[in-house]
């Protein structure tokens, strides 16, 4: 571009009516890397398109990115008629889990945003200025609801870096070293490899996702895609909260023996130590940051179709004008996905899980103009390769001195289990 005065964004965002049904607006023929999406119920944003962006990783991947969208949104020309939190330019995001991953970090900001929180619905879009004149940025018209999105066809399984097996052995070293007293708690998780027949559209898995796991966020970013129930962190106006899940039980389908399964959850002294230790984990980040930190006593149990979990949410006051991604920075990776003590838990994940994380169980959601957001854990989630035909899936467990190998492959299976189900036509394993 020649021109004296640097390009900026311009983003702009009117109310339209209704639109309660934003996964089905997201259009036919975007690209399926530039699909992004977090919804929850009929609430959340989905965007196509892609303006903006940064790219990174390593260490400083949080940093780099914070700094790139203040940069950005300093110069971006902001037309925002609705000034709901989410209005006006957005960029969602998703984090390699560790700082050695190989997988990129990023910020995307799409160029059409179609947004709907308590009822009220808006579009924004985002252009890039000429220069020294300023474009009009498109009208944006919301798209009709459309077609059904194709399946992936016949999908087979395959073991990732860990077979069953390998797994169950890895959950016993781990209980051994936690009982030697090496640490208290440790995440293990485990991949599994999906091929397709055809490629693998992200609109079809988060129609299935969102139809099935309903009191989940619902996320795509850049082909990872999934239905997670843990908020690492939202801000709202200066109010933080977390919801912060560890301590799992898998449901048998039978409401009365589910019922009877919870409540032996709530009692389960494995599972609340496991669940202390994410709850602390994450409190002491918020104490930091907030003041009137509420942490409830115990713990609920929150029912999903497939497991049930011990959940605690943590709510506090912003003190210091800290944006959600500096939150999710220093409350990444908590013990519901790595462990205590961190720096033990961290070496052990190394050694014994022989896989890059990449951006599975790291923090993905979006930011607004304001610094404001939501970010989950990219847990029950996958992600399709480049070539559209590939897809790792992911789940992981909590491993305590009470653990038990063969029950801890079991309820990674239940874990695994909303991807696969997505997923699958035809399977076959
Ligand atoms: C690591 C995962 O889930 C985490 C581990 C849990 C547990 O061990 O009980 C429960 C919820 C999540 O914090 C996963 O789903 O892959």
């Amino acid at each position: 571009m020649t021109s004296d005065v640097p390009a900026h964004l311009v983003a702009r965002t009117r109310e339209v009516g209704d639109v309660s049904d934003l996964l089905q607006r997201l259009p036919a023929d975007a690209p399926g890397r530039e699909i992004s999406a977090w919804v929850r119920g009929g609430d959340g944003l989905v965007g196509w398109g892609r303006v903006a962006g940064i790219a990174t990783c390593g260490a400083s991947r949080f940093c780099d990115a914070e700094l790139w969208w203040r940069d950005t949104i300093a110069e971006a020309e902001i037309h925002d008629e609705v000034g709901v939190v989410g209005s006006g330019p957005i960029a969602f995001g998703s984090f390699a889990y560790s700082v050695d991953s190989h997988e990129e970090s990023m910020l995307v900001v799409p160029r059409v945003v179609l947004g709907r929180r308590d009822g009220r619905c808006f579009v924004t879009t985002t252009t890039w200025s000429t220069g020294t004149a300023v474009s009009s940025a498109d009208t944006a018209v919301v798209p009709d609801p459309q077609p059904a999105p194709q399946g992936p066809g016949v999908v087979t399984f395959a073991d990732g870096a860990l077979p069953g097996p390998a797994y169950e052995t890895a959950v016993a070293e781990a209980v051994r070293r936690i009982t030697a007293g090496d640490l208290d708690k440790v995440v293990l998780a485990r991949d599994l490899l999906a091929e397709a027949e055809r490629p693998i559209d992200p609109r079809f898995l988060l129609h299935r996702l969102a139809e099935s796991y309903a009191n989940t966020w619902v996320f795509a970013v850049d082909g990872l895609v999934g239905a997670t129930p843990e908020m690492l962190v939202r801000l709202e106006r200066g109010l933080v909260t977390s919801r912060i899940l560890a301590g799992t039980i898998r449901r048998t389908g039978d409401d009365e023996r589910d019922l009877a399964l919870a409540a032996s959850l709530a009692r389960s002294s494995k599972d609340l130590e496991e669940h202390e230790y994410a709850v602390r984990s994450v409190a002491d980040v918020i104490a930091r940051f907030c003041t009137s930190v509420n942490t409830p006593e115990s713990p609920f149990v929150l029912h999903l179709p497939n497991v049930m979990h011990l959940a605690t949410d943590v709510a506090g006051r912003l003190t210091n004008g800290a944006s959600v991604l500096s939150l999710a920075q220093a409350l990444h990776p908590s013990a519901a996905v790595c462990g205590t003590p961190k720096p033990a838990a961290e070496a052990v994940i190394t050694e014994l899980e022989h896989m890059d994380r990449a951006r599975y169980a790291g923090p993905v959601g979006w930011i607004d103009a304001h610094g404001d957001g939501e970010w989950g854990i990219a847990l029950r989630s996958g992600a399709v390769d480049p070539d559209g035909h590939h897809m790792r899936l992911f789940a992981g467990c909590g491993i305590v001195a009470g653990s038990d190998p063969a029950s801890e492959l079991a309820e990674s299976d239940a874990k695994l289990v909303p991807m696969r189900t997505a997923l699958a036509g035809e399977e076959r394993t």
